[in-house]
């Protein structure tokens, strides 16, 4: 009897514990944002961050990248003003005024993380530079820091294992481009904690994003379901059997999206396309979704990565 009251005791002492503690980590609100990677996708995050009264940080290599990338983030923010103030000009300068002024840039990543509640990672999709990343930032950011990858294609559980904080690690996937796009997967490990699967959840939706949970399998769901589709399109195209215009045309008119699979390519970046499927290949080498093509090897080799750098399987101007 005495063992069962203890027990029970024990228990509730237990539930008392978390859900105080976990309420102590839900009241700590996202506020100090460390963007690492001022690319498409670093530079779309810093700005819907910073437009949601987020402050942010945003690192990467260069003075010159970052000036690019703050370039931009205005630019985007010109076009979301055009719609959201159409009748009221003055009040979209001040709009933009006040979101760039949330925006501060380093190539500092030690110094950038300092007083940071959470750090988005998006640099290249490459594992041992990302797990480089959050080793190194393991040891410079405050206990509370959440680190979160926005990964396309790679496990968080990997990233994860190069800190000592695996319970404070997590995916938050966005979507490109970053201010259009409503969906945020948000990616729980086996590690992640309840109390940080619930502050990537309540961010997202600070955000003004819808987001979905998903587990760490590759792909999550969208890409998991995108990529198989992206390359069956490019197989199809190499078996002859549609010209990449017709297919996108086709796909678009006939199933409702956007872009075609080849214009979402070009959209998305080739390298990244590459980088995903042959990370998946190196683990399923039979699995005949993501099996290689010619097609795109050969224009990633030329450096024809799609709209970032002018060519991909169609030609941009600037
Ligand atoms: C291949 C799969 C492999 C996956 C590999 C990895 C990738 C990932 O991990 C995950 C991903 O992100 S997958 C990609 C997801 N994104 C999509 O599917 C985008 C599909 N496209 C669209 O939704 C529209 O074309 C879109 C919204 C982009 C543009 O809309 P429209 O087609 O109507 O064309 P526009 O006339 O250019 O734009 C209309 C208005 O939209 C606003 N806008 C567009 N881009 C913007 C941006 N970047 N910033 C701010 N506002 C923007 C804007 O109001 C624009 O009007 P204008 O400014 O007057 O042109
Ligand atoms: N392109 C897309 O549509 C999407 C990409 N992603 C993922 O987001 C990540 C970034 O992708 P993008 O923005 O497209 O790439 P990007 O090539 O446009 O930008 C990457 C940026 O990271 C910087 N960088 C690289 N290593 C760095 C380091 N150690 N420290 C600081 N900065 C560093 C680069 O200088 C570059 O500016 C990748 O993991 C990708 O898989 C996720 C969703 C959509």
């Amino acid at each position: 009897m005495f063992r069962l009251f203890s027990s029970n005791m024990a228990f509730f002492t237990h539930q008392i514990q978390r859900s105080f503690s976990s309420s102590v980590v839900r009241n700590v609100v996202i506020k100090n944002v460390t963007i690492i990677g001022g690319g498409q996708m670093g530079a779309g995050i810093a700005q819907v961050a910073a437009s949601t009264g987020h402050s942010v940080t945003l690192v990467d290599m260069t003075d010159d990248i970052l000036k690019k990338a703050m370039k931009g983030i205005q630019g985007s923010l010109r076009r979301v003003v055009k719609k959201k103030f159409s009748d009221d000009p003055e009040s979209g300068d001040d709009f933009i005024q006040k979101v760039m002024q949330n925006v501060s840039t380093t190539t500092n990543p030690a110094a950038a993380v300092t007083t940071s509640d959470l750090v988005v990672e998006a640099i290249v999709e490459n594992m041992k530079i990302k797990q480089d990343l959050f080793g190194f930032l393991d040891k410079m950011a405050p206990e509370h820091t959440i680190f979160a990858s926005n990964t396309s294609s790679l496990p968080i559980s990997d990233m994860a294992s190069a800190t000592s904080r695996p319970d404070r690690c997590g995916g938050l996937h966005f979507f490109n481009p970053v201010p259009m796009m409503k969906l945020v997967e948000v990616v729980a490990t086996s590690s992640t904690s309840p109390e940080t699967s619930e502050s990537l959840l309540n961010f997202t939706k600070a955000l003004g994003k819808t987001p979905v949970c998903c587990k760490d399998t590759p792909g999550f769901i969208v890409n998991r379901l995108l990529v198989p589709y992206m390359m069956e399109a490019l197989r199809l195209h190499e078996r002859g059997h549609g010209s990449k215009e017709d297919i996108d045309i086709a796909m678009k008119l006939g199933a409702g999206y956007p872009m075609g699979p080849f214009e979402l390519s070009d959209y998305v970046g080739l390298d990244t396309i590459k980088f995903i499927t042959d990370g998946w290949r190196e683990k399923e080498p039979d699995n005949p979704l993501f099996a290689p093509s010619d097609l795109l090897n050969k224009l990633v080799a030329e450096g024809k990565l799609g709209k970032k750098s002018l060519e991909g399987f169609y030609k941009y101007s600037k």
